[in-house]
């Protein structure tokens, strides 16, 4: 993904790790397994790769049910807008639609690594909404989640219309099979807690570090958890790593610790090794395919800006 680009539209997260986020496809190598299940590790392979769990690691504000999907002819549905919506040229991969008090914009990169945004207001519905299918999407996200998240958690993605309103950005991410997106907080400027990831066409290993140092300030834990943090904790371990298998139609969500005091990341690899069951010491080796995910984030005050006008660019 090109989410460490030069231009300030364009720069999508902050670079925690400066040092790594120079490239973020890179292409898989001596961990290619040849199967697309296999228990027999690629050449090669045997000691390159953490045994992701299908389970959630226990990090706090991280919320993940891997036997929560969304509806099989939903994912379907939503695949199928994206790719022929946004994707079916071929030489994009990136699109950030930003909801806004007046209008939506919508911006595109490509696999080139340039972007190119546009401000044209989306006419369609008079511009102060996400696409429809997208609209439509968080009802069923609302209704899904619900089982799984504190109430505060719910109530901090899903505000009820009385609320101040607040602008959502969402991004869709187009990967191919061996490509990834590097370890990113994503910008603390500009997108605010609460952060809900869907994946759709693949699954893949979503990777989780602790923050070391103190680049990430102290945060306002709105969903009322445990995640004020105390500055010890961001100087954590280097074994602070959790890998965790999302598969097609799972949703996530960060909040709290997860959304501010780790890093998240997907390597670019062709394979990744999973648990085939709970609690299970080896794993079994899965290709990925196509993946598109959704990200939705709010938008902080101010940050709706991103993008306007257009000979900023
Ligand atoms: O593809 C994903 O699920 C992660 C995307 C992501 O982290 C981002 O766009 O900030
Ligand atoms: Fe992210």
């Amino acid at each position: 993904m090109d989410c460490d680009s030069d231009s300030d539209l364009d720069s999508l997260f902050d670079e925690i790790f400066p040092e790594d986020t120079q490239k973020d496809a890179s292409p898989f190598s001596s961990c290619t397994p040849n199967t697309s299940h296999s228990h027999t590790p690629p050449d090669g392979a045997s000691t390159c790769l953490n045994l992701a769990r299908i389970t959630v690691p226990s990090i706090q504000g991280l919320y993940f049910d891997p036997s929560i999907f969304i509806p099989p002819q939903c994912a379907a549905d939503l695949m199928q807008n994206c790719m022929t919506q946004y994707f079916s040229k071929g030489n994009v991969n990136q699109v950030m639609l930003f909801e806004r008090a007046l209008h939506d914009f919508t911006s595109l990169s490509t696999s080139g690594g340039s972007v190119s945004t546009t401000t044209e207001p989306n006419s369609a519905d008079s511009g102060s909404k996400l696409p429809q299918f997208l609209t439509s999407f968080l009802q069923v996200l609302s209704v899904l989640l619900r089982p799984l998240l504190p109430n505060a958690t719910h109530a901090l993605l899903f505000p009820s219309p009385n609320t101040p309103p607040q602008a959502r950005q969402v991004i869709i991410n187009h990967y191919l099979p061996g490509e990834g997106i590097t370890p990113h907080v994503d910008l603390l400027d500009r997108f605010g807690d609460g952060i809900i990831g869907v994946s759709l066409g693949s699954g893949c290993v979503m990777r989780f570090r602790k923050v070391r140092g103190t680049t990430v300030p102290d945060y306002h834990d709105r969903a009322g958890g445990t995640g004020d943090g105390d500055g010890g904790d961001v100087k954590g371990a280097a074994e602070d790593v959790e890998d965790v298998y999302l598969p097609p139609g799972s949703v996530y969500v960060m909040s709290g610790e997860a959304r501010y005091r780790w890093t998240h990341e997907i390597e670019g690899r062709k394979a990744d090794l999973i648990q085939e069951h709970l609690g299970d010491e080896t794993g079994i080796w899965t290709d990925r395919s196509i993946r598109v995910s959704i990200t939705f984030r709010w938008l902080l005050p101010g940050a709706d800006v991103v993008g306007v006008p257009a000979t900023n660019e």
